[in-house]
């Protein structure tokens, strides 16, 4: 994950060869003990594998899903070669529909199956004759691209949260420092910089590097001294099976503590900042999260400890006004009753409701970390900004692919 060497594990690799492609997924179901992947050959072994969350967070599910869609595009080129353009539009809508209800509340899910969509559209304005051949070139060249822009915006999103931490919270924990006797057990010395982590947000959970795992690592690579606590996150326990091994793999100190243990350590004034990703940000700023965020964040700010969310702009949804709109997935009941699948932790027959995620209202928030820099209240202006600049890049970065796309076209 750290970028080193062949043997490095990854999330997912796209292999392709003529007509033939698969996606190579790494098995997140099977981590920490086992790295194993699977070969994915369609769109609904694509989908199948978000909803059982072989492959989960929503930028490496939305990731999956563009592969998904080429996927089944190169399938449809190779089994009707002569498809019209608009024929395969239509298919690849209904594709786009099926993959979507695998995960309701992502919305990079969405966001990277609309992306694959406007690519057709884009072709077949041109050329309304394109080959289902090339179309399908064109969109494995989407896909790609989505995969590549999240990498680097989620470094570009690490530096601007190396730089809000150095400005909001060093500070904070210098003056905490200056009153601090000694180091603290867990705390270590005490200019050391203590976070709280929720979920798992890094490179497993994305294209590379993460989101708000992935300011941890920009902070430890920029030198910082930093500790992590690890909410372990109930029911799928992403902390403690995921962020942990990836915190070992950097060597990231770090203690894995249960979710309800939060607001302990922020009464004891062991916490100098709580980060976390995001699912969808509605456009005023409130985040939906997994499940347990709103609990870390309302503590925090109870306390006075800065709250930041770490999203990439392809996770703002200003189509959802408050996050009163948002879709909450709700998963089955053996998630909570059975840990790793084990014996049920309560009675038979009792009634179990498990909402994969929350709502953090914007108010419980210091600032949004993004790719197009920190987000300070109020969200709603600052989100507008952020994602019209975005999407202008998105543009710069698709016409780009459109003069490529011409070139395809003009040399068929
Ligand atoms: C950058 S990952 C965002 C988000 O996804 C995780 O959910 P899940 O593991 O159920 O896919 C978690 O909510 C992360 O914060």
């Amino acid at each position: 994950m750290n970028g080193k060497g062949e043997d490095e594990v990854f999330t997912m690799k796209w292999i392709q060869k003529g007509d033939s492609a698969r996606l190579q997924l790494l098995d997140q179901s099977d981590l920490p003990a086992s790295v194993s992947y699977v070969d994915l050959h369609n769109a609904k072994e694509v989908a199948e594998s978000i909803r059982s969350m072989k492959v989960r967070g929503a930028p490496a599910i939305g990731c999956a899903a563009a592969y998904g869609m080429a996927l089944e595009c190169l399938l449809i080129a190779k089994e009707e070669p002569s498809v019209s353009g608009s024929t395969l539009k239509d298919k690849l809508q209904d594709t786009k529909k099926a993959m979507d209800e695998a995960r309701p509340t992502a919305v990079n899910l969405m966001y990277a199956t609309a992306r694959i969509v406007e690519v057709v559209d884009t072709i077949l304005n041109i050329r309304e004759d394109a080959s289902a051949a090339l179309i399908s070139e064109c969109i494995v060249d989407e896909a790609q691209r989505i995969f590549n822009e999240d990498v680097e915006n989620n470094k570009r999103l690490g530096s601007h949260g190396v730089a809000t931490i150095d400005q909001d919270v060093a500070p904070m924990r210098a003056s905490k420092a200056a009153k601090t006797e000694g180091a603290t057990a867990t705390n270590g010395p005490a200019e050391r910089l203590n976070l709280i982590h929720h979920c798992n947000t890094g490179a497993l959970a994305t294209a590379g590097h993460g989101t708000a795992l992935g300011v941890i690592f920009s902070l430890s690579q920029a030198g910082k001294n930093l500790h992590v606590y690890v909410d372990e996150t109930r029911p799928r326990l992403q902390g403690a099976k995921l962020t942990c091994w990836e915190l070992r793999e950097s060597r990231i100190p770090h203690h894995l503590i249960v979710d309800g243990a939060s607001g302990l350590l922020m009464y004891q004034g062991k916490v100098d900042a709580v980060v976390f990703g995001a699912d969808r940000v509605a456009a005023n700023g409130d985040v939906a999260n997994k499940i347990g965020t709103f609990n870390l964040a309302m503590a925090a700010h109870a306390h006075g400890i800065p709250v930041y969310a770490c999203v990439p702009t392809s996770t703002i949804d200003l189509t959802i006004p408050t996050g009163q709109d948002i879709v909450i997935e709700e998963r089955s009941s053996d998630e909570i009753l059975r840990v790793s699948g084990g014996a049920s932790i309560a009675p038979d027959g009792t009634q179990v409701f498990n909402p994969a995620f929350d709502v953090t209202p914007a108010r419980f928030l210091t600032g949004i970390i993004t790719e197009e820099g920190t987000l300070k209240p109020p969200f709603g202006a600052n989100l507008k900004e952020a994602k019209e600049k975005a999407l202008q890049r998105e543009k710069d970065n698709r016409q780009k692919s459109l003069l490529a796309i011409q070139q395809k076209l003009s040399a068929k």
